[in-house]
């Protein structure tokens, strides 16, 4: 957040959206990469925290992509994703459980504990607050390729229904509930689902205000190789656009369906922020500007709304 020669000012400006967002739900959705580090993670947590002690209530949903790559490269499994989606065996579904709803999720719990958050763990599965069918094979075009490939993507669950009560229970009682993409089948069946998909269906189903993803880029990129070319706010259109260029690519793809699904659900806005820079979730939320990117239905002046609005 710039330094204001007069600092009530600053605080007087935050006020504003400290009363706009009072009680309103944000999702927040921490990427794996900035989550194995355990001084991004915490400086995450940190800034949760805040928003927590201004009446915001946050639901927290985690990644876990790169550390899972670790554990399967030790274990000799295979490392294999398309268009940003892990290709899941049933070995590589039961290290997902042991890094997703064990080591990662534990420990992202304990930073925020530490930080004044009472976070509570779940995973998709508890409670049949994720419920997902087998992702039938599928049709797959990367950027670049002229033709689609047929993907089986193995044990990942496409949500079918999201069940909200368990988290509605606890943040009735004032718990931040944190939650594991795991998500439960028919017959006790447990599946892998992308955890951006997951922040979405959350978002919708909780009518949230807003959905953060926290990345290890600026934000939206219109060159992934340029950090400068930061797009500050862009509506479905523009997604679509990029999308179609190839300037979306890789993990960005399902983040790309994410957006789309909880805008058309009714969330009011996506920011992708970085969780990299420091407290750029709170300059996102807090001041005009913001630091990442905001995406919209439909685009309105930045400045007449606010970023944060
Ligand atoms: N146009 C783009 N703008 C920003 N990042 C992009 C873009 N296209 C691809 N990416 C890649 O997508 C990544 C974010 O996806 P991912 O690594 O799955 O995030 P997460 O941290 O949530 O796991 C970025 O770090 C970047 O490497
Ligand atoms: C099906 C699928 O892709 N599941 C993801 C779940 C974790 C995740 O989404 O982690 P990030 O947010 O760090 O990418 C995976 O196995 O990597």
């Amino acid at each position: 957040m710039p330094l204001s020669p007069d600092p009530y000012s600053a605080l007087r400006n935050a006020a504003r959206y400290v009363q706009q967002f009072r009680r309103k739900t944000f999702v927040v959705k921490l990427g794996g990469a900035m989550l194995s580090d355990p001084r991004l993670r915490r400086s995450a947590c940190e800034q949760i925290a805040l928003l927590w002690t201004f009446s915001i209530r946050p639901v927290v949903v985690h990644g876990g992509g790169p550390e899972l790559d670790t554990l399967c490269d030790a274990l000799h499994l295979p490392v294999e994703k398309v268009a940003g989606r892990r290709v899941t065996s049933a070995p590589v579904l039961d290290a997902a459980k042991m890094v997703l709803a064990g080591k990662l999720h534990t420990d992202l719990l304990a930073d925020l504990q530490a930080a004044g958050v009472p976070a509570v763990g779940l995973s998709g599965v508890d409670a049949g607050l994720i419920k997902a069918r087998k992702r039938p094979p599928v049709m797959v075009t990367e950027p670049g390729a002229t033709e689609g490939r047929l993907v089986d993507y193995g044990l990942v669950g496409d949500i079918e229904a999201v069940d909200t009560r368990v988290v509605e229970h606890l943040r009735s009682a004032d718990y931040v509930p944190v939650i594991a993409p795991l998500s439960g089948g028919v017959d006790g069946a447990v599946y892998n689902t992308n955890a951006d998909t997951v922040a979405a269906a959350l978002s919708v189903a909780l009518s949230a205000e807003k959905l953060f993803f926290l990345v290890q880029v600026p934000g939206l990129l219109k060159d992934l190789n340029d950090p400068t070319s930061l797009v500050t706010l862009a509506n479905l259109t523009d997604l679509a656009t990029m999308e179609n260029t190839g300037a979306i690519s890789g993990g960005m793809r399902p983040k790309a369906h994410a957006i789309r699904h909880a805008l058309v659900g009714g969330v009011g806005s996506v920011h992708l922020v970085s969780g990299v820079a420091p407290n750029a979730l709170l300059e996102e939320v807090f001041t005009n500007e913001g630091s990442g990117t905001m995406v919209v239905r439909e685009k309105a002046p930045k400045t007449a709304a606010g970023n944060a609005g």
